[in-house]
């Protein structure tokens, strides 16, 4: 793909017997926030450091801009701003320092760093905690602050590749908005972004592709709408089953509603169905919970977590679905 800043290709890792990176191909061009989902140790952080060169591939490449980040990873470095997993060590310094060290380490003048600081501090309303200083064991700032500090950093200035891992933990949702909002910005101005995320829900309002990694490999990619993969007639109908209750609809033959999709998650059971059927869903939904069968239900649009949740369940869970191989080659 000659028009990405990332381009991951054949990219493979182990650990001992664990195949942690298995093959994995995937793109990000300029312009665009690609979305890496997948649960824990399913390989996104081992992504990460071999783009960072903290670990070298078994096989496979990687090219950041023009430059061969396995043959050459300081040089690739200098097109990409990391935010790791772990928190920043920032103890000893504010938020405002942190973010200047940031932007100075990337070469903007003190005075633009200083700049990048107050934009930024704004731009995430970090306002109240930016001279308040990180203290040694969490004293000082929230781990929230600290984690939003982290994300201003990688912000603080304008990179041809920002890899994000994990940044929206900790943060509360009114800042989160905030966040997704500025990650999304980034992208339209011109960065390549590539965000390591478990919150479906909220990273498909703003990627423009998403890649599914499940046990280290790549197992469905593509826009959300593809990646949604059922037609956009199609309803979903949650149930949330009472602690220890079997599954009403763990049998198709005796369901009397055509479920495309039936994906168990805990105690919720996703259907989903045609729009044809929601009368009867509805039916029949109201029917088990009369009866006390189940604890709740919800009929709504299908979303991207029914199509992930079916991707990424493990042998055992209770999944079956007539679109998911579909689904899974997009
Ligand atoms: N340094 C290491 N030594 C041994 N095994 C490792 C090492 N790093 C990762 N692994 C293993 O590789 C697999 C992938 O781990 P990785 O941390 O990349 O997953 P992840 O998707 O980032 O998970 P999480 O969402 O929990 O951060 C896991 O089975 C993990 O135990």
């Amino acid at each position: 793909m000659t028009d990405a800043i990332l381009d991951v290709v054949g990219l493979t890792r182990s650990f001992g017997t664990v195949v942690a990176n298995d093959n994995v191909t995937l793109h990000v061009r300029a312009g665009d926030v690609v979305g890496l989902l997948g649960h824990n140790g399913a390989g996104k952080t081992t992504l990460v450091s071999q783009l960072v060169g903290l670990l070298r591939p078994d096989a496979g490449t990687i090219r950041i801009g023009a430059t061969d980040a396995v043959a050459d990873p300081a040089s690739a470095r200098r097109h990409v701003a990391l935010q790791p997993q772990a928190q920043a060590p920032i103890d000893g310094l504010t938020p405002r320092q942190a973010i200047e060290l940031a932007g100075r380490i990337r070469g903007l003048t003190t005075r633009d760093a200083r700049a990048a600081a107050t934009d930024l501090a704004d731009e995430l309303d970090l306002g109240p905690w930016l001279d308040r200083r990180a203290l040694a064991e969490g004293g000082g700032l929230s781990g929230g602050i600290r984690r939003l500090t982290s994300f201003a950093m990688a912000l603080a200035a304008p990179m041809p590749l920002l890899v994000l891992d994990e940044p929206t933990n900790d943060i509360d949702a009114s800042r989160r908005r905030l966040l997704w909002e500025a990650v999304r910005r980034r992208g339209d101005q011109g960065s390549g972004v590539l965000v390591v995320t478990h919150n479906v829900a909220e990273a498909e309002r703003i990627v423009d592709d998403l890649v599914i990694l499940h046990r280290g490999r790549v197992v469905a990619s593509g826009s959300p709408a593809r990646l949604r993969g059922t037609q956009d007639t199609d309803l979903r109908l949650e149930l949330q089953l009472q602690p220890e209750a079997d599954d009403p609809s763990a049998d198709p033959e005796g369901l009397p509603i055509t479920a495309v999709r039936h994906v168990r998650a805990g105690r919720r059971v996703l259907l989903t169905v045609p729009t044809g059927e929601a009368a009867p869903a509805v039916t029949w939904a109201t029917a088990l919970r009369e009866q006390e069968r189940i604890d709740g239900f919800a009929l709504g649009p299908v979303t991207l977590e029914d199509t992930y949740l079916a991707l990424t369940a493990d042998a055992g869970d209770v999944v079956s679905t007539s679109t998911e191989e579909e689904v899974a080659h997009v």
